[in-house]
């Protein structure tokens, strides 16, 4: 003990690391200190000249009592005033340090005992993490219960065709967040995106699910030319002056009934005998056909080499297709006709890297689906056969996929193309933004092909425990924070970001209209000056 010198104390160093491991910091503050989950702590290690970064993980009670049971020996009524020996106990979990060249480097070591432990750390602390965010800017950095102004969270661009994950319990911000990320997709413009919105809401805005007006990426006027909005809209079309959505018959190939049926081990297997038929072959061979009576050798219509494929193929799973053909045209009917398709428009907008939505309000799930089915496939055919015509890179393309348990859920052969786009689309270009709720009803194959975790309250263990796997930067140590999130905040993991970063997420309508007053600001700087 003799050996022991006290160091001069200062306001600003009152606090001092004491233990404990390369994992885990801890730390003790005053009983009665503000401290929070989540907050974010900068550990200057003069000794060795390293600065250490850290995030609260853990509060809890402590003292300096050696009897364990001090506090609940007092009877009703007389408990102690808090003195010096009484504290609270942090721990926080490391998230890396900068080396003595300012080099952001993972924890690999750990401060030296009594380094000094800065509780509120401003953005010139964190100047090194602006330098590795990306171009799609989401939010700012969360510090506890606040925010490091200054520091924005943005994400890579290149990072994206190695797939997303964006988790969500309803009503956390999941709708707020994809308008943002597209809306500074819209900005940046470094990949087309592709959204299908069944509810008619992110291009012209309408209701948060606590039932406030929202705007709508319409709305971001400065980013207009960085979006094409194909709809079914009447009103829209005529009001905003946006494309009509229109899918033709040779769109469509006859896998692309299965996301819209459950078929039989029969009807699928015709399906699959068809294949390689045109969509507009398929549907009339199937209008014009009576099944009842269908016998490939002798058949006289215009479809020969169809009926010859049909050879060994019973009426009864041909009849039910007949039927499943004809609600495919008709309740498709208000985007998907015989001849003129809007989809080399899509993808020469997406070539363009504009955020392309598809607006179909009214036409439910089902028609989501097949629509969405119906671009990925053409998509990733194009992009498949890319690599072999041309030798530039194939532009890069990010396909949204909301409420994803419904097409990468485990099993389920309707689904293949979605399969296909997570399991080789990086290879192309093609990345999937996974939407979910449940990601424990993803299949962890699928899962474990994300590379960016955005991860917004999840009160479910089992979610958790998924993601924590799934991701490829250690989350266990956040799973108190990941509980405790509120609406609109997010642990986000992704490539190129050196440790998973807490972000509020900016809220829309705000970020839009910041968003537009910047761009309006150089005009008006101009005119200000006398450009004219
Ligand atoms: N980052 C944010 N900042 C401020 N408010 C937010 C933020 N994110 C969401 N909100 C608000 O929280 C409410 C719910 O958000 P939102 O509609 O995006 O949730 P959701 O997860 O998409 O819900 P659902 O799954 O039911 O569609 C809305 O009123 C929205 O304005």
């Amino acid at each position: 003990m003799t050996d022991l010198h006290p160091i001069d104390n200062d306001d600003s160093a009152k606090y001092r690391l004491i233990g404990e491991s390369v994992l885990s910091y801890q730390f003790i503050v005053p009983h009665d200190a503000r401290i929070y989950l989540g907050d974010l702590l900068k550990i200057a290690d003069e000794t060795k000249g390293l600065t250490f970064y850290a995030k609260v993980s853990e509060i809890c009670h402590a003292c300096n009592f050696a009897d364990p049971r001090w506090d609940t020996r007092a009877y009703a009524g007389r408990f102690y005033v808090m003195g010096e020996d009484v504290f609270l106990g942090v721990k926080a979990a490391p998230l890396g340090y900068l080396d003595e060249g300012g080099k952001f480097r993972k924890p690999n070591t750990l401060p030296s005992k009594f380094s000094r432990v800065v509780a509120d750390p401003d953005a010139a602390d964190f100047a090194f993490l602006r330098k590795e965010m990306g171009e799609i800017e989401v939010g700012l950095l969360k510090n506890g219960l606040g925010v490091v102004e200054g520091v924005p969270v943005a994400l890579h661009a290149k990072v994206m065709a190695q797939h997303m994950g964006v988790f969500a319990t309803t009503g956390m911000g999941k709708s707020n967040f994809m308008k943002v990320f597209s809306a500074s997709c819209m900005k940046a413009r470094e990949f087309g995106m592709l959204i299908v919105d069944p509810h008619g809401e992110y291009a012209t805005g309408g209701r948060s699910s606590t039932g406030d007006p929202t705007k709508g990426l319409l709305h971001y006027t400065a980013g207009r030319d960085g979006l094409a909005v194909f709809t079914i809209d009447r009103k829209k079309l005529e009001k905003y002056h946006l494309n009509h959505l229109w899918l033709e018959y040779d769109d469509i190939r006859a896998s692309d009934l299965n996301i819209l049926f459950d078929h039989s081990g029969p009807q699928h297997d015709v399906l699959e005998l068809l294949g390689d038929v045109r969509g507009s072959d398929l549907i009339a061979f199937f209008e014009e056909t009576d099944f009842a009576n269908f016998d490939a050798g002798t058949y006289e219509g215009r479809f020969k080499w169809i009926a010859e494929q049909l050879r060994t193929s019973h009426p009864g799973p041909l009849n039910v297709l007949k039927r499943h053909f004809e609600i495919l045209t008709r309740s498709n009917a208000p985007f998907f006709r015989k001849e003129g398709s809007s989809i080399p428009e899509i993808v020469r907008a997406l070539d363009e890297n504009k955020v392309v939505l598809i607006d179909i309000p009214t036409m439910g799930e089902r028609s989501e689906l097949f629509v969405l089915s119906v671009i990925t496939r053409q998509i990733m055919g194009r992009h498949r056969e890319w690599g072999v015509d041309k030798e530039e890179r194939p532009p890069q393309v990010l396909i949204a996929i909301e409420e994803a348990q419904r097409v990468l859920g485990t099993g389920g052969r309707q689904t293949q193309i979605f399969r296909e786009a997570a399991m080789e689309g990086r290879k192309f270009g093609v990345g999937l933004c996974v939407v979910t709720q449940q990601p424990k009803n993803i299949d962890p194959r699928v899962l474990a092909q994300l590379n960016t975790f955005v991860v917004m309250g999840l009160g479910d263990r089992g979610d958790r425990d998924i993601i924590a796997s799934s991701a490829k930067q250690d989350l266990s140590q956040m799973d108190t924070e990941i509980q405790t999130l509120d609406t609109g905040e997010a642990v986000i993991s992704t490539l190129k970001i050196p440790f998973p970063v807490s972000t509020k997420i900016h809220a829309f309508d705000g970020y839009i209209g910041t968003l537009n007053r910047e761009a309006r600001r150089p005009i008006d700087d101009g005119l200000k000056r006398g450009f004219f």
